[in-house]
C-alpha cells in the first residue's frame, strides 16, 4: 500500500520516465466491480410530514435536541482503515437505514457521489444525522485519500469530537498521523477504534503500542479482543468486566449478548480483565486528581469495589481534556463491535457546549454559524453545510456573512441526511444546517445575524478577549478560524468543447471552486487557455469526471503537469528606474532592492522596507511596491513558476510627484526580475512521502524500483510479516501514466 504526504525540497535531478499507480490493489478491484452496476443518483428533499420515507427511519421528531444531548462527531483515518464501512453499520444500528451498504458493492449511503460509489473511496465528506438511545448524533464521514486532505480539515474544525478508526494490523499509518495532527489543531477529543480484528495479521498489541509510539498519545483500553483474525468473535468491556458476544450466525450484527464475567465460567478472562481494569483505573487517577483522591479515599484497597460510573465519568474528564484516548475495538465489515462505539460516542465525547469556544460569549446568544460545505445542486444551487455555535437559523431568514460582507436571505433550511435532506422549520445552536437560497456565502465564511450584531461582537471581543484581539481589524477578530489551503501540486489545461461553450465551463469552475477551494483556476496568459490547479491526479480527474456528470460538459484536459516551483541560493541587489510620458504627465520612478533567500519555507515573498523608505509611505505607494513584488514572483527565471522561500528588502525609492501606481508596480516588478535572473537559482519539486508495505520477499526488489525513481529511503520497519518502507519519491517519478 502506499500512502502519501506532500512537500517541497530542492533537487535539481534529470527526470527520467517510469510507470507507478498508486492506487491500492483493493480499491482498484472494488473500482471494476462498481463500474458495471452503478445507478446515478440525484438529492432528494422531502418536506417534515413526509419525513419517515424509505431510507429515514429515525429522525424523531425533536428537531432540536437539548444541547447536552448533541454529538458532532467525525470519522478520521488512513484511506482503507474502514471509516465507510464503520458508517454505514452505525447507521444501520441506529435505525437510520434499513440494510447494511457495503462500499465493495457501491452502495452506501455516505459515499454518494457517484464517483464515490464507483471507485469505492470517500470524496466528500457527507453529514449525516441520526439518533442514538436519546442522543442526536451529527456524523461527518471524511475522505482518507491525501487529495482530499483538505475535506478533512474543513470538517475537523466544525467538530466536537472524533472516532479515529485504524485497520488493527497495521496500527497507525501516514495519513493517520496526518489527521491525527489536524484534529490536535483543533483540539479536538477522541475515541480510538481498532477496526478489522478480524484480519489476518490484526495484532491489538501492535496496533495499541503504535498509537503509544507514533502519535505519542495515552491509550485507555477500554475494551480487549476475544480472539483474533478468523477467532475474533467479541469483545471485553473492562470498565463493566463483560463479556461481549455476537451471534456467529446473524447476518446484521444485531445480535449479540452482553455477559458478565464469571469466576465460574471464564476464570483465566476475569483475571486478565481484573488486571486490565486495575491497570485502567491507576492510569486515569493519574491523570486526574479528583478521581485519584476518589480512588485513593475509598476504593484504595478494592478497585473492584469502584463503580463502573464513576470510572466513566472520569475517563470522560481525561478525554474532554485530551490527556487520554479511550481505545475500543471490533470488526465492522463483520458487524462486530459497532454498538459498543457508538454507546462510547456518547458516553465520552463532548457536547457542544463542553469546547470552550473563546468567541462564544461575544455574541452572547445571537446568530454564529460558520459555513464548513458548499455543494451545487443543479434544481436548488449552492447548498451551505453550517454548524451554528449560537442563536438560531431559519428560513427566510437575513444573515450577514463576514467575510463577503454581505447580507443575504435563507430560502429554506434542510437537516442534512446523505443525499436526503429534510426540511425543518429552524435550527438551534450546536446542531449541523443545510442553508438554500445562500448565493455569496462560500466554504470557510463566518455568518453572524446581522451587521450591527458582528460589530457589537467586535467590541465585545475587544474589550474581553484581550491583546490578542486587539492587533487585528475589526472583522478579522469575529473570523472562525479558516481552512488554510495547500499549494496545488499538479496543473493541467482544460478546454471546453467550442469557444461557445467557454463561458458555460467558466461558470462550473467558479461553482466547483465555492465547493472546493482547493481547486485552482488560472488564465495562462502566454496561451490564453484556462489551467486547473489541484492536489493530485486523482482530485484533477474527479473534477474532471464531475464537471461531465453534473453539468453535462465534456471537456478536454491536457497533460498532468507537476506543479515545480523556483527558488534563489543567494542574496542580489538591483537598481531599476522606469521613466515614461503618457499623454502629458511624466512618471519616473527610481527603486533600489535586494532579493534574498530566506530559512523558513514561505510560499509569499517576505517583504521589508528600510527605515527610509517606511517613513512617510503612502498607502496607495506601499500596496503599489506589494503587488509589483507578489507579481513578478509568480513567474521564475528557470522555468516560468512561481518563486518561493525569498525576501525582498526595498532600500530606497524616489517617486516623482504624479506617477501612477501602476508605473510604481511595473518598476518594482523589473527590478526584481532583473535581480532574480542575476541571482543563482534552484527548482522546487515536489516530493511524495511513501509508506510502503511490503513482504519480505520483495524488499529488494521495491527497494531498487524507489532508488530508480530517485527516492530516499527513511527507515525500514518490521511490522509482523512485513517490511515497511518509509521515505520520500518525487512526485514526478509516481505520477499514473508517466
Ligand atoms: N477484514 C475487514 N475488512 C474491512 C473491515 N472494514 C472495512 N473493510 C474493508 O476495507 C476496505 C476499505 O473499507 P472502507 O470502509 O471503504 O474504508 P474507508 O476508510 O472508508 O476508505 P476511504 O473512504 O477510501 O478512505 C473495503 O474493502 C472493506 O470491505 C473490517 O472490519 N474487516
Amino acid at each position: 500500500m502506499v500512502s502519501n504526504l506532500m512537500k517541497f525540497v530542492v533537487s535539481h535531478k534529470k527526470i527520467p520516465i517510469l510507470h507507478v499507480n498508486n492506487m491500492c490493489c483493493s480499491k482498484m478491484r472494488a473500482s471494476l466491480q462498481r463500474l458495471k452496476s452503478h445507478v446515478p443518483l440525484g438529492r432528494n428533499y422531502s418536506s417534515l410530514p413526509g419525513l419517515i420515507g424509505n431510507d429515514i427511519k429515525s429522525l424523531h421528531s425533536v428537531i432540536n435536541p437539548p444541547i447536552a444531548k448533541i454529538r458532532n462527531i467525525g470519522i478520521m483515518a488512513h484511506i482503507d482503515a474502514g471509516k465507510t464501512t464503520t458508517t454505514e453499520r452505525i447507521l444501520y444500528y441506529s435505525g437510520y437505514t434499513r440494510s447494511l451498504g457495503d462500499v465493495d458493492d457501491g452502495d452506501t449511503v455516505t459515499d454518494f457521489m457517484a464517483q464515490e460509489r464507483e471507485r469505492g473511496i470517500t470524496i466528500q465528506s457527507a453529514a449525516v444525522t441520526f439518533d442514538w438511545k436519546g442522543y442526536r448524533v451529527n456524523l461527518i464521514d471524511t475522505p482518507g485519500h491525501v487529495d482530499f486532505t483538505l475535506e478533512v480539515e474543513r470538517c475537523l474544525r466544525v467538530l466536537d469530537g472524533a472516532v479515529a478508526v485504524f485497520d488493527a494490523s497495521a496500527g497507525v499509518e501516514a495519513q493517520t498521523l496526518t489527521v491525527w495532527r489536524q484534529a490536535d489543531k483543533h483540539r479536538i477529543p477522541r475515541i480510538c477504534f481498532l477496526n478489522k480484528m478480524d484480519k489476518t495479521g490484526a495484532s491489538f498489541k501492535y496496533a495499541v503500542e503504535s498509537i503509544r509510539e507514533k502519535l505519542k498519545a495515552k491509550p485507555l483500553l477500554l475494551q480487549l479482543p476475544l480472539g483474533e483474525g478468523k477467532a475474533f468473535k467479541g469483545v471485553v468491556d473492562v470498565v463493566n468486566k463483560e463479556k461481549l458476544l455476537w451471534n456467529p450466525n446473524s447476518d446484521d450484527g444485531k445480535d449479540f449478548v452482553r455477559n458478565p464475567l464469571l469466576e465460574m465460567s471464564d476464570p483465566e478472562l476475569l483475571k486478565e480483565t481484573t488486571e486490565a481494569r486495575n491497570a485502567l483505573i491507576e492510569q486515569v487517577a493519574d491523570l486526574d486528581d479528583e478521581f485519584a483522591d476518589l480512588v485513593l479515599g475509598e476504593f484504595s484497597e478494592n478497585f473492584d469495589l469502584l463503580p463502573a460510573e464513576k470510572l466513566q465519568t472520569a475517563i470522560r474528564r481525561v478525554t474532554l481534556a485530551q490527556t487520554a484516548v479511550p481505545v475500543l475495538c471490533g470488526s465492522a465489515l463483520k458487524n462486530k463491535g459497532v454498538q459498543p462505539l457508538l454507546d462510547a460516542v456518547t458516553v465520552y465525547l463532548p457536547s457542544p457546549e463542553e469546547r470552550n469556544y473563546e468567541f462564544l460569549p461575544w455574541y452572547k446568544g445571537d446568530l454564529c454559524a460558520l459555513a464548513f460545505k458548499v455543494l451545487h445542486d443543479k434544481q436548488r444551487g449552492p447548498l451551505v453545510f453550517m454548524r451554528i455555535y449560537s442563536g438560531m437559523i431559519k428560513p427566510q431568514l437575513a444573515i450577514y456573512n463576514i467575510n463577503g460582507n454581505c447580507t443575504e436571505r435563507i430560502s429554506r433550511l434542510l437537516l442534512p441526511f446523505a443525499d436526503q435532506h429534510i426540511e425543518i422549520p429552524s435550527l438551534t445552536a450546536g446542531n449541523i444546517a443545510l442553508t438554500v437560497g445562500l448565493k455569496h456565502t462560500a466554504t470557510g465564511d463566518t455568518i453572524a445575524s446581522s451587521k450591527s450584531s458582528a460589530l457589537a461582537a467586535a467590541r465585545r471581543a475587544e474589550t474581553e478577549g484581550g491583546k490578542k484581539h486587539r492587533r487585528n481589524n475589526e472583522a478579522e477578530r469575529l473570523l472562525l478560524a479558516g481552512v488554510e489551503i495547500p499549494e496545488p501540486v499538479f496543473f493541467c489545461t482544460i478546454e471546453p468543447p467550442s469557444v461557445a461553450k467557454q463561458p458555460d465551463l467558466d461558470y462550473v469552475l467558479k461553482c466547483l471552486q465555492r465547493e472546493d477551494p482547493s481547486l485552482k483556476v488560472k488564465l495562462d496568459a502566454d496561451s490564453g487557455q484556462t489551467v486547473l490547479c489541484g492536489m493530485g491526479e486523482l482530485h484533477i480527474e474527479i473534477i474532471h469526471d464531475r464537471i461531465k456528470r453534473e453539468y453535462g460538459l465534456e471537456t478536454y484536459l491536457g497533460p498532468l503537469q507537476v506543479a515545480y516551483r523556483e527558488t534563489i541560493l543567494n542574496a542580489v541587489r538591483a537598481t531599476d528606474t522606469l521613466d515614461r510620458t503618457l499623454g502629458d504627465k511624466r512618471h519616473l520612478v527610481t527603486v533600489e532592492l535586494e532579493v534574498k533567500p530566506v530559512e523558513t519555507a514561505s510560499v509569499m515573498p517576505v517583504i521589508e522596507y528600510a527605515g527610509s523608505v517606511s517613513e512617510d509611505l503612502p498607502t496607495a505607494s506601499q500596496e503599489a511596491i506589494e503587488n509589483g513584488i507578489h507579481s513578478a514572483c509568480l513567474q521564475g527565471p528557470l522555468l516560468g513558476s512561481p518563486v518561493q522561500d525569498v525576501a525582498v528588502a526595498v532600500h530606497s525609492l524616489v517617486i516623482h510627484p504624479g506617477t501612477s501606481t501602476t508605473m510604481i508596480s511595473a518598476c518594482v516588478s523589473r527590478c526584481i526580475q532583473k535581480a532574480l535572473k542575476k541571482a543563482d537559482k534552484q527548482v522546487l519539486e515536489p516530493l511524495m512521502k511513501l509508506e510502503v508495505t511490503v513482504t519480505r520477499d520483495y524488499l529488494s526488489l521495491v527497494l531498487a524500483d524507489l532508488a530508480q525513481r530517485r527516492g530516499t529511503i527513511q527507515e525500514i520497519q518490521t511490522r509482523q510479516e512485513n517490511k515497511i518502507i518509509t521515505g520520500f519519491v518525487p512526485l514526478a517519478e509516481i505520477m499514473v501514466g508517466t
